[in-house]
């Protein structure tokens, strides 16, 4: 018990644990409230000893008479004690913890949308799920319920250990001997299980990711008849995951019964030692009864107390983990600058990118002056470096090197807010949320009028599907829009986008998925929406770039060809090329 009251103390040193408590002092009254519960219902298991004891004395050796109607009042009164103390501080603890638990989930939602680029190809899904699922549950539950051990049946111990003493001095030896091995045993326990815990929360994580991109990749693992490969890849973390709680269950589990028979062994001794006073007349029937029960009282609390540890060590490697989480830089925005309305004037000066861990620049001295209103399409093979260009203009990446200025101002000087409020964005892989279509046209705008949604609705031809649909606007979309086809789901997108009306438009591959009817239909009504905007539109489909007034043809990150649509056609060059290749004239 001492050492684990001294673990306690020196967990507390442990900088994500004394982190951890800092969340609770807004609840202090309830935890107040709960710690004079857990005494009361400490107190309460040694009032039962007591009373034992005083009831064979007088009830049984004495027969008074008022001890048969006292004794069942008595045993009633301190059970209801017990139970509604315990009842009490269960839940007001529960409370604080829920609380807390609710904070700390917000805290890393919060945290993970405003990281750069970086951690989220750092971070898989299933690593940061799990943060919210597992350790942020653990460490909680676990923060919790050594707080209650440790107040309750430290009490519980304390007041037991005083009443043993008290009754028999010998009881202090008993300890002397039983305190060295639990000590051991302790130790034993805490570094097995520390270790094997924070391997079982990685094999987890990995497993979610597993479950995650075989879920989504159904499709394709039917096509391709991988079912053996991806099952041997399931059941190898799988298996892994089964023998790591395997082993944390053998090791915390050895805890218990070790102790136990740690603590049986100085029953027996004490028992011995009674018996023998008892003889010889030094210990009445009641002193014993009162002792025996005192000492059988004491065995959960001391079993409690000593698993306490592993609380510990698995609500370090929790709150370890969580702090990780939060403490992961978010998106620089140094920039002071807030931009209410930009004309649109763009200019890139020897801007380079060259992404973490990568050897080769993704772009590479790019230089590009764009007026207002003009609309630029980014052409050129696969990997040329198309998306990396209109990524740094909302800064989802910095340039490595290099200037991007918006109305002559370096980006890097105006708030990401402002700055991205100026742009609007249909990328390559369509965000939708498991809503309503009109909630996922209105994301981004909530003030829209009925009359803008409509108009945005007609702008990106989505008029005649929703038509069709019995609930219009308001028919929900299923998870990721998986009730809609690749087309529809586009059109929602470009919808969007229509809808937040920013100076600055970005079409990146945004109608790869459109039939041709549709693509016609958006040509027309994207020509007219992006006057006097600017717009860049990353196009493989070459037949959608004849809506824009200059070509940037891209080749290894950098402006391999730079002209009018018709003039570059005429160049034969990489351009002419590429036109070529999809049966493309432009004149
Ligand atoms: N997030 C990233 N991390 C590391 N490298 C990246 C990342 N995104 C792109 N790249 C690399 O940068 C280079 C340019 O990629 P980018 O996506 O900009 O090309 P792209 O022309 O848009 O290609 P595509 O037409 O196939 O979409 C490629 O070599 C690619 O592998």
């Amino acid at each position: 018990m001492i050492k684990t009251i001294k673990q306690f103390v020196l967990s507390k040193i442990d900088p994500d644990i004394r982190r951890l408590m800092g969340y609770f002092p807004p609840y202090k009254w309830r935890i107040i409230f709960s710690v004079i519960f857990m005494i009361l219902a400490g107190l309460g298991s040694s009032l039962i000893a007591k009373l034992l004891g005083l009831l064979t004395n007088v009830g049984f050796y004495d027969q008074k008479a008022w001890i048969i109607i006292a004794a069942p009042i008595g045993l009633i009164f301190i059970a209801l004690l017990n139970g509604g103390s315990m009842f009490m501080s269960n839940y007001l603890l529960g409370e604080v913890s829920q609380a807390v638990l609710q904070t700390i989930r917000s805290q890393i939602f919060h945290r993970i949308l405003r990281w750069p680029s970086s951690l989220y190809q750092t971070n898989s899904t299933g690593m940061v799920s799990s943060k919210f699922v597992f350790e942020a549950n653990f460490g909680l539950s676990n923060a919790t319920k050594a707080f209650i051990v440790l107040v309750r049946d430290s009490c519980q111990v304390f007041a037991l250990t005083l009443m043993l003493v008290w009754h028999n001095a010998l009881l202090s030896i008993v300890c002397l001997i039983i305190g060295p091995m639990v000590i051991y045993l302790l130790r034993f326990i805490s570094s097995k299980l520390k270790s094997i815990m924070a391997s079982s929360q990685m094999s987890i994580a990995v497993l979610l990711v597993r479950v995650k991109e075989a879920y989504e990749a159904h499709q394709l693992i039917k096509v391709s008849g991988t079912y053996p490969a991806e099952i041997e890849k399931f059941s190898k973390i799988n298996r892994e995951i089964k023998n790591l709680k395997l082993r944390m269950t053998r090791v915390s589990s050895l805890g218990t019964p070790a102790t136990q028979f740690i603590c049986m062994f100085g029953v027996a001794v004490v028992l011995t030692m009674a018996m023998i006073q008892t003889q010889l007349g030094m210990l009445t029937l009641g002193d014993f009864v009162t002792f025996l029960a005192a000492l059988l009282l004491i065995m959960p609390p001391l079993r409690h107390l000593t698993g306490l540890n592993s609380s510990f060590v698995m609500m370090k490697v929790a709150a370890n983990s969580i702090f990780d989480t939060l403490d992961q830089p978010l998106e620089p925005d140094n920039g002071q600058i807030s931009i209410s309305s930009a004309k649109g004037n763009l200019e890139f000066k020897h801007v380079c990118l060259k992404y973490p861990n990568s050897t080769d620049y993704a772009v590479h001295d790019f230089n590009l002056k764009v007026n207002s209103g003009d609309c630029i399409a980014l052409v050129g093979l696969s990997g040329s470096g198309k998306s990396s260009v209109v990524n740094l203009i909302p800064r989802f990446w910095n340039p490595s090197s290099g200037n991007i200025y918006l109305d002559g101002i370096d980006t890097q000087n105006i708030s990401l807010k402002s700055l991205r409020n100026q742009i609007s964005i249909v990328s390559q892989d369509v965000i939708l949320f498991d809503d309503t279509i009109r909630a996922n046209i209105v994301y981004g705008s909530p003030n829209a009028t009925e009359e803008e949604i409509n108009e945005a609705v007609r702008a990106s031809a989505l008029e005649d599907f929703i038509s069709s649909l019995s609930l219009g606007l308001d028919t929900p979309i299923g998870e990721a829009g998986d009730r809609l086809s690749g087309g529809q789901k586009q059109r929602i997108s470009i919808a969007r986008a229509i809808l937040k009306k920013a100076p600055i438009l970005i079409f990146d591959e945004a109608t790869s998925a459109l039939d041709s009817v549709s693509e016609n239909q958006i040509k027309t009504s994207l020509s007219r929406l992006m006057k006097g905007k600017t717009t860049f539109v990353v196009a493989h489909r070459l037949s959608t770039i004849d809506i824009a007034d200059y070509v940037v043809v891209m080749s290894k990150g950098t402006i391999a060809e730079f002209g009018k649509p018709s003039v570059l056609f005429n160049k034969n060059g990489l351009f002419t090329h590429l036109c070529k290749l999809q049966n493309i004239k432009i004149f």
